[in-house]
This record gives structure tokens, C-alpha cells and sequence, in this order.
């Protein structure tokens, strides 16, 4: 008798959708990996909320909230219990589950998913938690009989490789009739025991594929995805049957290339990686969506084979590894975005809060800050702003020209690697845009004072303006040594810095709909130069499913290697060639740098097709979602 998936209620009209939960970890502060010294710039507030640095004003934090957050003192024991154990019953009745373990290179996916034998991870513990649950049901003797096996596969460069009989063939992802995934030809092992699973996961673990990249010696550049199947047979007439499954999920790090040091294959491993990890965020922003349209499920084989396993009916937990030290701020920063978004698909929506602090409290010294003279304890205050929010969910927009925004920042950043000689041109220009920003808050706030509905507040005039809400109350983090710009510089440039501030609470920005097609992006994303008039014509609309600061830091990241990258750093860009990289080097020395991505199209060659696709093509491939 065909096994048959409970799940498929959900194809049959009888749909129950179940949450899927995102808890994120922080591993601990690791003194190598903060050559420079410069400190954390995450910590825990609560055991749901965190706070990260902002990178355009060292002053202020970002705060996300997920449904759980562990800290870095968290034990794998707790991380077990609160995050996977409660799903394991539901493979018994039939339900698929999942787990995965998202993050950068080197944030501790693998310590999560497999441990240590000191410190066992999520995998060793959930095969013991699935026999304990069998024996127990046996025990209790329902008429079922239980039987659990396992398969163990990776996906390494969009190939899906049979880690227990390894090969080099690429197995097919087959869907049957009743929906189910299959992979024809992929090892199915029966298990009798826990000792059994080990005996054959620990050499099969072997066949990983890693490399050793600058950021970690070991790195996983394949997802390992281990299945446990657990099949319930009754043991009278009808004979029903009913398989459970369980996929476990190591994916291989999202990388940055120019922190990776990644180069040759690394970087086509890579390409691989962001793109199917681009896809997973799909995936989920679709899912998350509703309303029946289309999940980009088959855009890559993670997101084929994870179809029946994510979302719908199945029961799926994201664990989201993160790293405290700056090394990894952009990565860390573009992981939690990822997982601020996939908390969507949970239905659980985070409301972008906003509230109109009174200007004393806005207008703390640094001082003050430092501190943590707040008052009150940090998570009361959380708790009442969001019950203000709850009452009044109208959202403030910063008034900001984002166009000057992001040029402003841009020639800021450029100047600290500018002679003196050619700043004076530059200063002259960020003058004129901080006249043109001043302008642009004035006309903002004579709008709101005309009543276009976006005050809330009438306490707040004669303040600087709306401030976020979750302003720390906490010491402020800071860079042990910094290198960036000074804070009170940019606040002072760029006064409202809301916009990057809620972002990413804001989730939605992320979450726009426009359906963009996959296959042809991953043309775009080989490494090599496109060819004259070959270049992909549909590159709008892609913007709109990322974080807009996001956006801006890769973009920020692009211009850097244009203008100081060497002839090698530039042949590391997607879609530049030796040709192009030479021309790049001959227009900075003869005009010195550029200013902004578009000044590019002034290379011969470039066209602003061409543009567009260089761009979409680096940010996609750099920021591994
Ligand atoms: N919670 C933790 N407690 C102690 N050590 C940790 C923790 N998380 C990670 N580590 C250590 O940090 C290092 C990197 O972790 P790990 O290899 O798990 O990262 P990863 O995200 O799987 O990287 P990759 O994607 O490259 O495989 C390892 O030495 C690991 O033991």
C-alpha cells in the first residue's frame, strides 16, 4: 500500500497551517575572530529580542524580536528542547518537519545541527528524541507498528549527492501523486537503534563536501540535508499507512565572497549557495504571502526537495546562527533580515513600531546613555511601546530624500580613502547635499504640520522629529577602535536615520511581490562577462523583495572594490572580466573615483542594461539570501 502523507489534507482543501518558528543563536565571542579588537557589536536584550549596531550611526541600534532568541551562554540541551523536541510527536501521526540552520560561514549552523560528542547538537538529539517517542507508542500498543529510517543526502552545486552511497551522480527530485517529494536512487537505510543511526551517519558525515575558506577552517560548502523517516503501519485491515518526515537541515553558509577570500571554485560553490539560499527566502516570503500564488519551490533543488517539508501543513523550525564580532556584522545583519522575514510566513506579523519619544528622552547625552540611565528595566519599556503601537499601528516615515541619503553616505565613506587633495571637490558636493537633505526635512515637516495625517503626537512639536522606537536604553554598543566614520559626523549629516533604524523591524519592505524569474538570474549570476547584448533586459522589480539598507551596503561594498580593488579584486566581481577590469583600472586613473555604481555606464561598453544586470548580479551573489 502507497504510503500515505497526512499532509496532503493541505492539497485537499482541509488546510491547517502550522507556524514556522524562527529562533536565532548567537554563538559566543571568539577572540580570533576579532583580530582587530574591536569588540561585539550584538548582544541579547531578552530571550526574544537582540541588538545590532546600526552601521550608519555607530549611537543607535537595530532591535529584531523572533519567536525565540538564545543567547550566547545557551546550552545545546536548551536550544533542543525549545526549539526542536515540541515538533517531534507530529512525525508519529504522519506529518512532515523540519529544521534548518541558516546563517554566514563559521556563526555555528554545524555546531546547532551536529555538536560535538561533549556538546551534541540538534541531530544526535532528535534521532534519540524520535526513538524515545517510538518506543513509548509501542509501549502503549495503539495497533500501529513503528519502523524509522534514514537517508542522507547534500546539495552541493545545485547536484544532489547520496552521502551514504557516495557518488558522483546528481539524483533526480520526483513529485508523486499525492504530492509527495521522492529522490529515485537515494539510499534508505532501516534503523533499529540510535547506536545503528550513528554507526552509519558518522562515516557518511564524512563525505561532506568542505573547504577551508579565510573565515573557517572547516567550512561547509554543500547543504546537508539527513532525512528520518518514521513509518506507522496498522497492524489489522485496512493496513493503513502513514509516513512521517524528518528533514535536518546544516546549509551551507551565505557568503561574502571578499570576506571569504573566495576565488575559482569557491566562488562558483558560492554563487551556487546564494542563489538557492536567495531562493529559500522566496520560498518563504511566498508562503508567507498567501492568497494561493506561486512558491518558486522549484527554482532550486533545496527548495524542490524541502517543498513538502516547508510551510503548508508540516511543522518547520529555522534556526538562525549568527556571530558576534564585527567581522561579521554585514553577514549577521543580512541573516537576521532573512529571519525577520521568515517569520512572516508564521503569521505572526511584527508591526514596524514607531512612537514619538518625547525630546528629553530623544535628546539624551551620550553620556546618559552609556550609563543606561533609563529608568525603567529595558523590557518593560519594550512591552509599552508595543501595546502603543497595537493602538495606533500608523507608521512615520522619515523624511528623507533616500537618493541624497545614499549619496551622502556614499561620499562620506569614499572621502576616508580619498587624498586630501581630491576631497575638496567631494566636500563640496556632500555641502550641497546636506543643504538639499535640510530642505527636504523642512518641506517634510511643514507637510505633517499641515496635517497629512502622519503626526500622532502633538507633544512632539518643538522636538527634533519622530524617533524610533526602540531606541536603546541599554549602553550603547560600541567598536572597541573604530574605524569608521565618526558617529556624530554622520547623525549630524544625516539626522534622520530612521529609515535604516526600521527596516529591519519592518520585515515588509522585503516582502513586495513582484514574481522574478530565477532561471534567467542564474545565467546572470555566472562570473563570467556577459556578451555584448546578451545581457538579461528584465532587471527591475528585483530590488523590491530586499532590505533597503541592504541594498545600499552592497552597493556601498561594489563601490569600494571599483574604486580600490585590484585588477584581481575587480575580475572577483560577477559579470567583469579581464577586459572590463582593465578598463575600470584605466578610468580611475585617469579620473579617480567613482562616485556612484552608475557612473560605470561611462566605461565603454556599459550599457545601462548592462548596468542593472552587473548590479543585480553582484548584490545577489554578495549578500547570500
Ligand atoms: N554555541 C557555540 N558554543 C561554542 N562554540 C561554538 C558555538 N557555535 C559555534 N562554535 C564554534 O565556532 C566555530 C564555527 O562554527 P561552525 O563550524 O559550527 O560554523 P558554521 O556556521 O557551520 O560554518 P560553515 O558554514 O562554514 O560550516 C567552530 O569551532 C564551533 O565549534
Amino acid at each position: 500500500m502507497a504510503a500515505q502523507r497526512v499532509a496532503e489534507d493541505v492539497a485537499k482543501g482541509t488546510k491547517q497551517t502550522s507556524r514556522v518558528r524562527v529562533a536565532v543563536r548567537l554563538r559566543p565571542y571568539m577572540h580570533k575572530q576579532d583580530q582587530k579588537g574591536e569588540g561585539a557589536c550584538v548582544r541579547r536584550l531578552d530571550t526574544e529580542t537582540l541588538e545590532i549596531i546600526n552601521w550608519r550611526n555607530a549611537t543607535e541600534t537595530l532591535q529584531y524580536q523572533f519567536d525565540v532568541f538564545h543567547g550566547e551562554e545557551t546550552t545545546q540541551q536548551e536550544v533542543f528542547l525549545s526549539s526542536v523536541k515540541p515538533i517531534l510527536p507530529h512525525l508519529l501521526k504522519g506529518q512532515n518537519a523540519s529544521v534548518l540552520a541558516y546563517g554566514p560561514t563559521g556563526a555555528g549552523k554545524t555546531h546547532t545541527m551536529l555538536g560535538s560528542q561533549e556538546q551534541p547538537g540538534v541531530i544526535p538529539r532528535a534521532v534519540r528524541g524520535v526513538f524515545n517517542l517510538v518506543k513509548a507508542k509501542e509501549r502503549e500498543d495503539e495497533g500501529w507498528d513503528y519502523s524509522i529510517g534514514m537517508s542522507y543526502l547534500e546539495i552541493y552545486n545545485e547536484k544532489v549527492l547520496d552521502l551514504l552511497s557516495p557518488s558522483a551522480q546528481d539524483l533526480p527530485i520526483r513529485e508523486d501523486k499525492d504530492r509527495n517529494i521522492l529522490i529515485p536512487g537515494l539510499t534508505h537505510t532501516p534503523l533499529s537503534s540510535f547506536s545503528n543511526f550513528h554507526s552509519h551517519f558518522i562515516p557518511a558525515s564524512l563525505n561532506r563536501t568542505t573547504a577551508s575558506t579565510k573565515l573557517n577552517q572547516r567550512s561547509s560548502r554543500s547543504h546537508a540535508i539527513l532525512l528520518i523517516k518514521v513509518v506507522r503501519t496498522q497492524r489489522n485491515p485496512p493496513h493503513r499507512q502513514q509516513t512521517g518526515k524528518l528533514y535536518l537541515v546544516d546549509l551551507a553558509g551565505s557568503e561574502d565572497n571578499r570576506r571569504t577570500g573566495n576565488q575559482g571554485i569557491r566562488l562558483k560553490e558560492s554563487g551556487a549557495i546564494n542563489l538557492s539560499l536567495f531562493t529559500l527566502s522566496k520560498v518563504v516570503d511566498s508562503l508567507n504571502a498567501g492568497g494561493g500564488g506561486r512558491v518558486p519551490y522549484r527554482d532550486s533543488k533545496l527548495t524542490r526537495l524541502l517543498q513538502d517539508s516547508l510551510g503548508g501543513s508540516s511543522h518547520s523550525v529555522m534556526i538562525t546562527n549568527i556571530a558576534p564580532e564585527y567581522t561579521y556584522y554585514f553577514d549577521t545583519f543580512t541573516a537576521l533580515n532573512f529571519a525577520a522575514k521568515s517569520k512572516q510566513i508564521v503569521n505572526k506579523p511584527f508591526v514596524r513600531e514607531t512612537v514619538t519619544v518625547p525630546s528629553v528622552q530623544v535628546k539624551r547625552s551620550r553620556k546618559e546613555q552609556e550609563a543606561g540611565l533609563s529608568g525603567e528595566p529595558q523590557k518593560k519599556k519594550l512591552k509599552d511601546v508595543k501595546k502603543t503601537d497595537q493602538e495606533e499601528p500608523t507608521q512615520l516615515h522619515s523624511p528623507t530624500d533616500p537618493s541624497v541619503l545614499n549619496r551622502l553616505i556614499a561620499l562620506e565613506k569614499l572621502l576616508m580613502g580619498t587624498p586630501v587633495k581630491e576631497r575638496l571637490n567631494m566636500h563640496r558636493e556632500i555641502q550641497e547635499l546636506k543643504e538639499k537633505q535640510k530642505e527636504f526635512e523642512s518641506k517634510a515637516k511643514v507637510l505633517k504640520v499641515t496635517g497629512n495625517g502622519a503626526t500622532r503626537n502633538s507633544s512632539d512639536s518643538g522636538s527634533s522629529g519622530d524617533s524610533p522606537l526602540f531606541r536603546t536604553y541599554l549602553p550603547p554598543l560600541h567598536r572597541k577602535q573604530s574605524t569608521a566614520a565618526k558617529p556624530q559626523k554622520q547623525q549630524a549629516v544625516v539626522p534622520p536615520l530612521q529609515v535604516s533604524q526600521l527596516q529591519p523591524l519592518q520585515q515588509c519592505p522585503v516582502v513586495k511581490k513582484p514574481s522574478v524569474c530565477l532561471k534567467k538570474k542564474q545565467k546572470n549570476l555566472e562570473q563570467s562577462e556577459v556578451p555584448e547584448g546578451k545581457e538579461n533586459v528584465k532587471d527591475t522589480g528585483w530590488e523590491s523583495h530586499l532590505d533597503k539598507s541592504v541594498l545600499d551596503q552592497s552597493r556601498h561594498k561594489i563601490l569600494q572594490v571599483l574604486n580600490s580593488g585590484s585588477l584581481k579584486d575587480l575580475k572577483g566581481l560577477q559579470q567583469i572580466g579581464d577586459k572590463k577590469a582593465k578598463l575600470i583600472l584605466g578610468w580611475r586613473e585617469i579620473q579617480g573615483c567613482f562616485t556612484q555604481l552608475e557612473d560605470l555606464t561611462k566605461i565603454e561598453g556599459i550599457t545601462a542594461k548592462r548596468l542593472s544586470s552587473f548590479i543585480k548580479a553582484n548584490i545577489l551573489s554578495m549578500m547570500g539570501t
